[in-house]
């Protein structure tokens, strides 16, 4: 488990990856990968095998928690999941999502909770949803030292206004989404998530952008990719978003182990004597 550790190319895994180091790669034309992450043993995984970011989403509301949406998640929610996966990891720069509730009330508010992920959380940066809207927010939490990932296009939070999991930016509404990347870069966003936006709207918000853009559903064309990492690994079963690739299917091997074990124990086969104490 001690092989050379792939990061970003260039940069040593002997040290966390820094918000500047993904605005480097992006100068150099260097894509980065990034998933999210709930706990420990997912976190070094991801880690080890090179995944310079990881987002503790409040996408855990659906998937670890077993919500509909992600609307109930709260702070105190996800603040122990983050503490999980920057203690599990070394490399990895780790973003904390803040929960629907906790920031649209003003920059006030957005800092004190940002500033709670960092003190409490130990996290190295924050993310949240909204372009022009969040923009003062972004830059209140900037300003006191906290770096900040914008997310613009299909706000998940927000589904409830948006109306259903729907592609944002098609045709004159492209102008919205570009109006959005300009104000959040320009409020001090280090990075921007654009999710289910037309692949040429993201590839013109990435050539315009001097900050790396990280897209789901969005296209080839964007600085980074990002996955719930459920939805990669095949975990999660039923119907995925048409932007979903699956490189496993833990569930079909998590259920073909469970009903091993379950017949084993059922036939008197485990435990055998070398787990056996005497
Ligand atoms: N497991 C998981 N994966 C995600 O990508 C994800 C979450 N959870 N939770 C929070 C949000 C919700 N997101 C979603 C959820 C569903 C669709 C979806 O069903 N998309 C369909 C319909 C698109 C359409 O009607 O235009 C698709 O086929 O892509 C998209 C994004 C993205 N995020
Ligand atoms: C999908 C990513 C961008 C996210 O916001 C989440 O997982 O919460
Ligand atoms: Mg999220």
């Amino acid at each position: 488990m001690s092989e050379e550790v792939p990061t970003l190319y260039g940069i040593a895994a002997n040290r966390r990856i820094r918000t500047r180091d993904l605005i480097a790669a992006k100068q150099r034309g260097e894509r980065w990968p990034m998933l999210t992450s709930y706990d420990q043993y997912t976190a070094s995984i991801f880690d080890q095998a090179g995944i310079p970011v990881l987002l503790v989403g409040d996408s855990a509301a659906n998937n670890v928690f077993g919500y509909e949406t992600t609307v109930p998640v709260t702070v105190d929610d996800l603040l122990p999941l983050v503490r999980a996966v920057v203690r599990a990891t070394s490399s990895a720069l780790v973003v904390a999502d803040l929960p629907f509730g906790s920031y649209e009330e003003g920059p006030t508010q957005a800092l004190r909770t940002a500033v709670r992920f960092m003190k409490e959380g130990g996290a190295h940066a924050v993310k949240l949803e909204g372009g022009r809207r969040a923009a003062a927010q972004i830059a209140a939490i900037t300003d006191a030292g906290i770096p900040v990932m914008a997310h613009i296009g299909f706000t998940p939070q927000s589904e409830h206004v948006i109306g259903g999991y729907r592609v944002q930016g098609r045709g004159d509404d492209a102008e919205r989404v570009l109006a959005d990347a300009h104000a959040v870069a320009e409020a001090g966003a280090f990075a921007v998530v654009l999710e289910m936006v037309p692949g040429e709207v993201a590839k013109r918000v990435t050539h315009d952008l001097e900050i790396p853009t990280v897209g789901i559903g969005a296209g080839p064309d964007t600085d980074a990719q990002v996955l719930v990492w459920q939805d990669m690994a095949g975990l999660r079963t039923g119907k995925a978003p048409r932007f979903v690739k699956r490189y496993a299917d833990l569930a079909g091997e998590l259920t073909r182990a469970t009903r091993a074990f379950a017949d084993e124990v059922r036939g008197g086969e485990f435990p055998a004597g070398e787990h056996t104490f005497h």
